[in-house]
């Protein structure tokens, strides 16, 4: 008989961190699509206190809660972790939670820097277990079909990229995260701390850095940056303008901000070519709406638009949810393979997978010392053996 292709139960998903996050990432993704229910449930939280771990498990229906992280990670009837703690924590509870057999889904960027990257590709390879960095946007359709337009040829030889993501930090408690959350004064938010891996690089310039990737397929090499940075903290950037060239002669360019005003727009991406031009509108709410223009400058000149899968009030099939079922299925592949280990490889994913996250922490790294700062170190280093690389200390 043919191995079922779903799994006979759905996978016991833990979280690390209460996280302000985890209703928009994790629970409502789940809750409002059967058929994503019907592979994972989310069965355990754990936070830095139990109080707060068992406030959040009641509020959103969660079985079990966990006064630290450890403890979910000794639960045997967890198989799946998602990581919502700081980057700067990314690294250790991941390696951690990989060493405790499960499956991790990791919050974006994947790590501080690009060793902390390599160490925890070895730590899913070792385990034999699936480690996603998540970049929620490109698992959307919308990502998706911008790249198929440009294998198809339709803007002619990408020539030039750019993405602007400009936000104002201080309003996003209000705006964007969980009702249920006091608002974080500025200066409480891990983003605005340096040893917490913080920054606007690090925060929001990593999905600009993701979706060139994502488009063209291509990995950039940062030319030159620059960053307005905090009084606050020198260290952390609260706005960052890159330059960068791609290996095929196109150039990229991004801008992100936390500090974009009350009238910061939402994300934009347009991708010019030797033939026409794509805007992209929606990256990141494109369940809602999302738009893609492309203009074709052949002898009439074409202009159309599309939508990608029927945003609209009742699609309840954000990027989240995409995210999720792309880790689900991945950890299923994994799952029925006769011999989890090296080598092997991912099959469903193949952007954000920890060997990309290896690039793209690199590349981040590269935007800081253009721009003349200090690349993310780290502070948290993971338990041994993967605390070393080489000879060397993290
Ligand atoms: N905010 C958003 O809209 C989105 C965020 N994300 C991702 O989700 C993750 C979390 O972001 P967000 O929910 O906004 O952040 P929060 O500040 O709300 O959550 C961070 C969590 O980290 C834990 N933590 C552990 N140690 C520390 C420390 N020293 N300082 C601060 N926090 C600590 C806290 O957990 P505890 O509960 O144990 O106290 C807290 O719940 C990030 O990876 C982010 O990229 C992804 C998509 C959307
Ligand atoms: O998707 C997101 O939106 C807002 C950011 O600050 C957050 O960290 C990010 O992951």
């Amino acid at each position: 008989m043919a191995a079922s292709s779903q799994p006979a139960r759905p996978l016991r998903l833990g979280v690390l961190g209460a996280a302000r996050a985890v209703p928009t990432v994790i629970v409502k993704p789940i809750r409002r699509n059967p058929d994503l229910a019907a592979k994972v449930e989310v069965v355990a939280v754990a936070a830095r206190s139990a109080d707060k771990a068992a406030a959040f498990a009641a509020e959103w229906g969660i079985q079990k809660s966990y006064g630290s992280y450890a403890e979910l990670l000794a639960d045997p009837d967890v198989d799946l972790v998602y990581n919502s703690l700081p980057n700067a924590l990314h690294c250790e509870w991941t390696v951690r939670a990989l060493m405790a057999g499960k499956h991790v889904l990791c919050g974006k960027p994947l790590s501080s820097n690009a060793r902390e990257a390599v160490v925890m590709q070895r730590a899913a390879e070792d385990a034999g277990k699936v480690c996603l960095e998540a970049f929620h946007a490109i698992s959307h359709p919308v990502c998706k079909r911008v790249r198929e337009l440009i294998v198809e040829g339709k803007i002619g030889t990408v020539e030039r990229v750019e993405v602007n993501y400009p936000v104002e930090l201080s309003q996003y408690d209000a705006k964007i995260r969980s009702k249920m959350h006091q608002p974080t004064p500025l200066a409480d938010d891990y983003r605005m701390h340096s040893e917490m891996g913080g920054g606007v690089t690090m925060d929001l310039g990593c999905y600009c850095v993701a979706m060139v990737k994502a488009v063209t397929g291509e990995d950039p090499q940062v030319v030159s940056a620059a960053a307005q940075r905090w009084l606050g903290d020198s260290e952390v950037d609260v706005a960052m303008s890159c330059e960068m060239h791609l290996p095929s002669g196109a150039t990229a360019h991004f801008d992100c901000s936390f500090v974009a005003g009350k009238y910061a727009q939402p994300v934009t991406m347009c991708i010019a070519g030797s033939n026409g031009k794509l805007n992209v509108e929606g990256f990141f709410s494109a369940h809602k709406a999302n738009k893609i223009r492309l203009e074709q400058w052949d002898d009439v000149g074409v202009t159309s638009t599309e939508s990608v899968d029927d945003p609209g009030r009742l699609n309840t099939q954000d990027s989240f949810y995409y995210q999720l079922m792309a880790f689900v299925d991945e950890v299923g592949c994994q799952d029925r393979r006769p011999n989890p280990g090296m080598p092997w490889g991912y099959t469903k994913n193949k952007i954000n997978t920890p060997a990309e996250g290896v690039k793209n922490m690199a590349i981040l790294e590269d935007v800081y010392r253009a721009a003349g700062m200090k690349p993310r170190w780290t502070t948290n280093p993971p338990p041994a053996p993967y605390d070393v690389i080489g000879r060397s200390r993290l």
